[in-house]
């Protein structure tokens, strides 16, 4: 082992055994030798030991002379001198004192020392592979190792988690490269195991390992749990015949043994991690921007809103109140090129008729009784962005003229005004009628509805949404637990069987109050339905016998298809009934979801 002499600026002088295959010096605490001299760089240069002779090599643009000659890397030869600014590095190849890098280090010490600093770090870390690299880093460091391996045995099978080299990079193609019997031994007898001669060694130097890594001493111990042998940490030397020696092994014994441990834990805490984040995943699934629901009803509408947003079309949603018409109109918005721009509503069925075209064109001073200054209207608002025109079906005939007129011509004009200005918005219009029936009735005009309904958003009432009233239900229990500070955590099997019956009238917004009234005043953690005033008297009101059948029967069939993953054939075959049946019942509900009347009976019994 040589010496290393270092004299520093104030004249000082110590010995330094070069114990590790590479020696940093600088001015840096964190160097193998740190020399107090401030024009030294932070690491001046690396003294390197080839398995045969040391060479120095200068840290990037440090000023490095060797017998005062300038010199970026210099294979050292005995009295060798060094200079990097003011410090001085005498080499002698023979051994002189005990004083080693790392004088109050022996590597079980240091050993210790980087297992506390990995379970320190262990809990922060989200990268598993990175953390394992770094584990491994750190041992070859400590037991000086040229190749490190760490591998676990997952379902019988070896899997390579971290294979790193004294360069610390990875070594590509570890698994075929270390697979071989000195692992079987290890993993056979849960034994550590040093070959200090691998390639004199009768046993060993034909290993597979040993040949592929032109290893020259090899060290393996196992990682265990409970007494099994759940991974081995492998390492080789390739340069330094018989560098590894018991005290090695005893380093690496003591290191694998707690290793073992914190190794479990950082693949327990990475699994959890993973399953935390798909759970994350699954629930955001369940979400499109604000509208809540995976079923296949709410995909679809997922999918019109995509394909129309960036367009300029007009929309029109239709479905019962509550059901989420207005968050619709505000997501095709918010994933619109107008998003930067306003969104205006208008509840056109809210507002008294004589106010509402001053309220959507605007006025003029004076030009009514109370107009006592001019106002701009809800288009005029809306410029650059979207009006949302709510309960479009309540809007009064003369008032449809002109809305026609203003989306045509792209332009308003005010009460009592008579320039008309320009508007440039888009229109996403709202009804919970059947428009094609206002049509019929002469309440509503053809042109209009043609010029609103460029494309259709149908939303299903909540009734038809199947699991998804439950996926609501536990997104309002959240929202408003965490609003209110509540303590509940979830339903009672009953609230949820209740949720599912009820027919929500309110659709959306009913549940969402429901919930949020039981929120707000239940004492439980999990929320009851008399919690959610689901009462069975209103889950299953008296039907006449007749009505009741049906009822059943429609409710049954539709289970039966949903467990047939909507297969007719098999559905029809399982109850026992004609195919057309099935058809029929399917055509039914279609009709009744569109607010149209029942196709005709054909009388044929089920
Ligand atoms: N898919 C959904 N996910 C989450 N919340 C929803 C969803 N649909 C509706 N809501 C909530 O339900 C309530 C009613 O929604 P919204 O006002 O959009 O319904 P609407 O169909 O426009 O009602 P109306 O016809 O009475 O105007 C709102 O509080 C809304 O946030």
């Amino acid at each position: 082992m040589a010496t290393l002499i270092v004299k520093g600026p104030d004249g000082s002088e110590r010995e330094v055994a070069l114990v590790k295959r590479i020696t940093s010096v600088g001015r840096d605490v964190e160097n193998d030798v740190p020399v107090a001299d401030p024009g030294l760089p932070a690491t001046a240069l690396h003294i390197h030991f080839d398995g045969r002779d040391y060479n120095a090599a200068a840290h990037e643009r440090a000023d490095m002379t060797v017998n005062g000659k300038r010199r970026t890397a210099w294979r050292l030869a005995p009295g060798d001198r060094i200079r990097v600014a003011a410090t001085e590095l005498f080499f002698d190849p023979a051994p002189r004192s005990v004083v080693t890098a790392r004088p109050q280090s022996g590597q079980r010490l240091l050993a210790l020392e980087t297992l506390v600093r990995f379970s320190e770090r262990l809990l922060g870390a989200t990268d598993l592979a990175r953390l394992l690299d770094e584990l491994m880093d750190a041992l070859l460091e400590v037991t000086q190792a040229d190749k490190g391996f760490l591998i676990l045995l997952e379902d019988g099978e070896m899997s390579v988690r971290a294979a790193r080299n004294v360069a610390r990079e990875t070594i590509e193609g570890a698994v075929d490269r270390v697979s071989d019997s000195i692992i079987a031994r290890v993993v056979q007898t849960r034994r550590p195991i040093v070959v200090a001669d691998a390639l004199h060694d009768r046993e060993w130097s034909g290993s597979s390992s040993v040949v592929n890594l032109k290893l020259c001493s090899v060290m393996c111990a196992p990682l265990m749990q409970k007494g099994d042998v759940f991974g081995v940490i492998y390492l080789g030397n390739d340069n330094v015949v018989s560098l590894f020696d018991e005290k090695a092994l005893e380093a690496l014994t003591v290191f694998a043994a707690q290793a073992s441990l914190l190794v479990q834990n950082a693949i327990l805490l990475d699994g959890l991690r993973r399953e935390n984040l798909t759970l994350k995943e699954a629930v955001s699934s369940k979400q499109y921007g604000d509208l809540i629901g995976a079923g296949a009803s709410m995909r679809e509408v997922y999918r019109r809103i995509e394909k129309v947003a960036a367009t300029d079309i007009s929309v029109l949603v239709s479905g019962e109140t509550g059901t989420g018409k207005e968050v619709v109109a505000r997501e095709i918005h918010r994933r619109s090129g107008r998003a930067n721009g306003p969104f205006v509503a208008v509840n056109c069925g809210a507002i008294p008729e004589s106010l509402l075209e001053s309220e959507l064109f605007g006025h003029v001073k004076g030009a009514f009784t109370g107009a006592v200054a001019t106002r701009m209207g809800k288009f005029q608002a809306a410029h650059g962005g979207t009006l949302f025109l709510d309960e479009i079906g309540d809007m009064p005939l003369a008032l449809q003229v002109k809305i026609l007129r203003a989306l045509q011509e792209r332009a308003v004009t005010k009460v009592g005004d008579t320039r008309p200005e320009p508007v440039d918005l888009r229109v996403v219009a709202a009804t919970n009628r059947v428009l094609e029936e206002e049509i019929k009735k002469g309440t509503f005009r053809e042109d209009l509805y043609y010029r609103l309904n460029v494309v259709a958003i149908q939303l299903p009432p909540l009734r038809d949404r199947g699991e998804d009233t439950l996926v609501l239900g536990k997104y309002f229990l959240q929202k408003y637990g965490k609003e209110f500070g509540a303590k509940v955590r979830g339903f009672t099997p009953s609230a949820l069987v209740a949720m599912r019956k009820y027919a929500w009238p309110g659709n959306i917004r009913e549940l969402e109050n429901r919930v949020k009234k039981a929120v707000v005043l239940a004492d439980r953690a999990l929320v009851s339905a008399e919690d959610l005033d689901l009462r069975p008297e209103i889950l299953e009101p008296i039907l006449p016998l007749a009505q009741a059948k049906e009822e059943f029967q429609k409710r049954y069939i539709n289970e039966v298809l949903e467990r047939n993953a909507g297969n007719r054939t098999k559905t029809a075959k399982d109850l026992g009934v004609d195919p057309r049946t099935i058809f029929r019942h399917l055509e039914k509900l279609e009709a009744e979801r569109r607010g149209q009347p029942p196709p005709p009976d054909e009388g044929e019994a089920p």
